[in-house]
């Protein structure tokens, strides 16, 4: 049959839900949260007026419910894009696929994917404990090169500028990719903003240096400097650009709010980390069912 996707291309579990998220079609809102942090899947959904559905599988979790009457649905990615890979494909296959004939529907739909995770900043006047959201993400993780993606020639521009800052002996490939228009104008005009690195690890590949001997020394000062026009760098974490390049991807709008709990410039780390995630959840939440 055309466009048929094999068993193979798409799993799907015995009971007929998507191989890792584990959910059934009727079980995804069109509002995702994302949140890195099994946990975090409890402390936003606590604020739902009413929850329908808490499912699991390994580190996606995931509750579906309602704040009066947007329904929403949080589930957790794990860290890393090679996590948001699953997630993203996983989601739109519910919402995208007719799953019993295994083909693409005629009408597409397009999902606000909205994450709120933690991130470190390389700007010293980018405060602990605020909320930052990334117009765009440069990727240093692999991810998107696997994947169709053009850009404008403006952001092409910008990714040129960006290789040709990082020195040529780190081997980096980075890749770029931005936010949905239409969620940074409902959710996010008012909130700082800035371009947001994502890191295939955590430590040396953030610029962090434990025990582990580092090929790329400079990487801090080299984020931290790069300036084309008014943009900056503000900004690491583990999953924005694949979240954004993906959704662009697929068609969806993606937004990606950070909560800011390090700053590596003046090295310090926030005294109150769950505190401030959860004022950020209940200020991002307030954002979504006051938007629409
Ligand atoms: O707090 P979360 O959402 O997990 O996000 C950030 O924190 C994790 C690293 O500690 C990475 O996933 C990074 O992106
Ligand atoms: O520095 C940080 C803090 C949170 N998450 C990250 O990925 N990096």
């Amino acid at each position: 049959m055309m466009n048929y996707i094999s068993e193979t291309d798409l799993i799907l579990n015995a009971d007929g839900s998507a191989y890792h998220i584990n959910l059934f079609p009727h079980e995804v809102a069109d509002t995702i949260i994302t949140v890195g942090d099994q946990d975090r899947v409890a402390e936003v959904s606590k604020h739902f007026d009413h929850i329908e559905i808490k499912k699991g599988k390994r580190e996606f979790v995931t509750h579906t419910g309602r704040i009066g009457q947007k329904r929403i649905t949080v589930i957790s990615t794990g860290i890393g894009t090679d996590n948001i890979d699953i997630v993203l494909n996983e989601l739109d296959a519910l919402v995208n696929i007719n799953l019993d004939t295994r083909t693409v529907n005629s009408q597409l739909k397009s999902l606000d994917i909205i994450r709120i995770g933690t991130s470190g900043a390389v700007q010293a006047d980018v405060e602990l404990d605020t909320l930052l959201v990334s117009s765009a993400a440069f990727g240093l993780d692999p991810l998107m090169h696997y994947y169709q993606h053009s850009l404008s020639a403006h952001d092409a521009a910008l990714l040129q500028a960006f290789k040709e800052a990082i020195p040529a002996s780190y081997q980096l490939c980075p890749y770029y990719a931005s936010a949905g228009q239409a969620l940074l104008d409902t959710l996010a005009t008012d909130l700082p903003r800035g371009i947001t690195i994502t890191a295939p690890g955590f430590y040396t590949p953030q610029g962090r240096q434990v025990r582990a001997q580092t090929a790329t020394p400079q990487l801090l000062s080299v984020l931290q400097s790069f300036s084309a026009g008014n943009q900056r760098i503000t900004n690491l974490e583990m999953e924005t650009a694949g979240i954004y390049g993906l959704a662009t991807n697929l068609g969806h709008q993606a937004i990606s709010f950070n909560v800011i709990l390090a700053n590596r410039v003046t090295q310090q780390f926030s005294k109150q980390p769950l505190v401030v995630m959860e004022q950020s959840i209940v200020q991002v939440l307030e954002r979504i069912t006051n938007s629409k």
